[in-house]
Order: C-alpha cells, then structure tokens, then sequence
C-alpha cells in the first residue's frame, strides 16, 4: 500500500499536504482546476521536489529518505520522454539500463513488454514515424518494463482523441490489473476518472478535499468540486 500522511511542500504561494492510500491492483485518479496541486502530488511522490514534512510509505518502507531512482516507482508524463534518434527497443530498454547492454532476460522482457502494449512490430522503428498513440504505448511500455509496483502518470493520454485515449486507459486498466500495480493518475477529464479509476481524489487548493470512487462525481459534496464539475451550487 502507497501512504502519503499529511505530506507537505511549502511553497512562497502555496502549501501543498495530501493523505492518501492506494493499495497494489488500484487506479487513483487525481482531479482538480489548473494549478491545484495535481503535479506536485506526483513529484512529491516520486521524489522530484523538497518535503517539509510528513510521511510517505510504500508497504511500510519510508520513501522519503530514497532518490527517486532508489523509489519503488515509475513516472510517465504526457511528453512521455522518448529519445528521436533511437528505435523503439532501444527507448523501452533504456527503462532498464542506461547503457542500453541488456541481460539476455531484459531483452526478453522488452518483446514481452512490447508484445503486451500491442507494439512489437514497432520495435525497429523510430517514434518520429509513429502515431501519437503509438508513441504513448512505448512510453508506456517502457515505463512497465520497469516493473515497479508504483505507477505515476500525468495526464499521459490526454493529447489523444477520445477513442484512442480510452483503448490506451483500458490498456493501463488491464496492466494494472495483471500486474498489481498502484497508479496515480492525474487527468483533466473527469470521463477518465469515472471509466477506468478504483478511487477518485479530488484536489482544490493544495488539499484533497474530497475523495472515494465514482459516485463521487454524480453526487459531489463541496461546493468546489461542484463548480469544478460545472454543477450549479443551487442543486443544493
Ligand atoms: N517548484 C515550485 N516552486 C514554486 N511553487 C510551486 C512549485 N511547484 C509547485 N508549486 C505550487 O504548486 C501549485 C500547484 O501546481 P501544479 O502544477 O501541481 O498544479 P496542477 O494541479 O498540476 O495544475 P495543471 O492542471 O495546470 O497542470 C502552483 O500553483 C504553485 O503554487
């Protein structure tokens, strides 16, 4: 189980402090307007910006005194992070060695992992000549041939068409599933949250103010998520 106890990250404009638990084979969406603090949940997560306080647990291990590398997670972003000038093996085996020298079982996880995403007649290509869904399957799949438990995601499929988005988020629903993995993602459709996500958190200001799973979004309790959800405050 992931557990974030009131950890917190003081800025100049903000305080950010969340509690959270997510347990392995679970999607958490994080919802919430711009500039909520939905990014820096995850960085503060994985390890990409100062903690001032609190606690951050994964199966009671403390993360917080690990480098984001030593840290039981993997982070995917929307620009996904793939490297031009390589092929498409090459940007989901640089996820497990830098030096792209591969044991004869880390290549054997980059076919499976690509074979999973449904991209292993990609993997001599170069992502320039792909689609921008096959492009965010080889972030994916590089991301998943990490193979640790803790998935980050930040907005990954959202410059998509909405077909597209909801095949790669039932493709996350499966992985997540297969390999119990624990996910945060953060999305600015709330659609998403409501088709794919275990748990919903819904974050205003530097706080999750209200959370649990997808009723939330039909009958949501403040105000804020109301407005966020452009619900009228005269519903009641
Ligand atoms: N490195 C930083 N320096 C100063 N303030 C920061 C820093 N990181 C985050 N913040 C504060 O955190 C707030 C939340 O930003 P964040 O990017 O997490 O919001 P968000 O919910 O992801 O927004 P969006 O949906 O637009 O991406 C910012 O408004 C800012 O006050």
């Amino acid at each position: 189980m992931l557990q974030l106890n009131n950890l917190c990250s003081r800025y100049p404009e903000q305080e950010l402090c969340f509690t959270l638990s997510a347990e392995a084979g679970e999607i958490t969406a994080l919802i919430g307007p711009s500039g909520a603090g939905k990014s820096t949940l995850l960085a503060m997560v994985g390890g990409f910006t100062p903690i001032d306080s609190g606690q951050l647990l994964y199966d009671g291990l403390e993360l917080l005194p690990l480098s984001p590398a030593q840290r039981p997670i993997t982070t995917l972003f929307q620009d996904n992070n793939l490297f031009w000038h390589m092929t498409v093996y090459q940007n989901i085996a640089i996820g497990l060695s830098s030096s792209l020298r591969l044991t004869p079982a880390h290549q054997a996880r980059v076919q499976q992992v690509a074979r999973q995403v449904g991209i292993e007649s990609l993997l001599h290509r170069k992502p320039s000549t792909l689609s921008g869904g096959q492009q965010q399957r080889v972030g994916l799949a590089r991301c998943l041939a990490r193979r640790q438990p803790v998935l980050l995601l930040d907005e990954p499929f959202s410059a998509l068409d909405p077909a597209l988005r909801f095949e790669l988020l039932e493709l996350l629903r499966t992985q997540t599933d297969q390999l119990q993995l624990t996910v945060l993602l953060v999305t600015h459709h709330p659609d998403e949250a409501a088709r794919i996500a275990d748990n919903i958190a819904f974050i205003h200001n530097g706080r999750i103010i209200e959370s649990g799973n997808r009723e939330l979004l039909s009958a949501p309790r403040t105000k804020e998520l109301k407005a966020y959800l452009g619900r009228g405050n005269n519903e009641g």
